[in-house]
């Protein structure tokens, strides 16, 4: 496969536009590419009770594994920034989004790429998911 970064920025970016952030003012997307190629999208969904707000990657993470498919997961793109500023810095993900992202790490047998990119710009910053949350917990410490 070609490299997906920029089209999983691009898609990230699409799914910003409808955050539901009004108490951070900030607009995260996610965009999940799945190993048949397509792609499900996610975004913050804040709550005016603020410890329940839900990331952006979290949503995506959720709505993968609500179609039946999270063993599918090959890579992930997040983009973030304030509302109504075309921030260029990229935005990685929270502790809490690395540990989920993990979870689809482990179940599918992959070391995923996780592409960051800023609300606007070229600047993509890819790492690995063992860079972002080395020596994690997960699926096998319960075995
Ligand atoms: O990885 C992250 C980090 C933050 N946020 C959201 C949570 C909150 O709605 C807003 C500000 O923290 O950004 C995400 O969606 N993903």
């Amino acid at each position: 496969m070609t490299d997906p970064s920029r089209a999983l920025i691009a898609a990230a970016r699409e799914a910003a536009k409808h955050a539901y952030a009004p108490y951070s003012n900030f607009a995260v997307g996610a965009a999940v590419l799945l190993a048949d190629g397509s792609v499900v999208t996610g975004a913050n969904f804040e709550n005016a009770s603020y410890g329940l707000s839900l990331c952006a990657e979290t949503v995506a993470l959720a709505t993968v594994s609500a179609q039946g498919r999270f063993r599918e997961v090959v890579a992930i793109g997040v983009i973030g920034g304030r509302i109504g500023h075309a921030d260029t810095a990229p935005v990685s993900p929270c502790g809490r989004c690395r540990q989920i992202i993990n979870e689809a790490a482990q179940v599918g047998g992959r070391d995923l790429p996780v592409y960051c990119g800023g609300a606007a710009g070229d600047e993509i910053a890819e790492y690995r998911l063992s860079e972002l949350l080395p020596h994690a917990f997960g699926p096998a410490d319960l075995r």
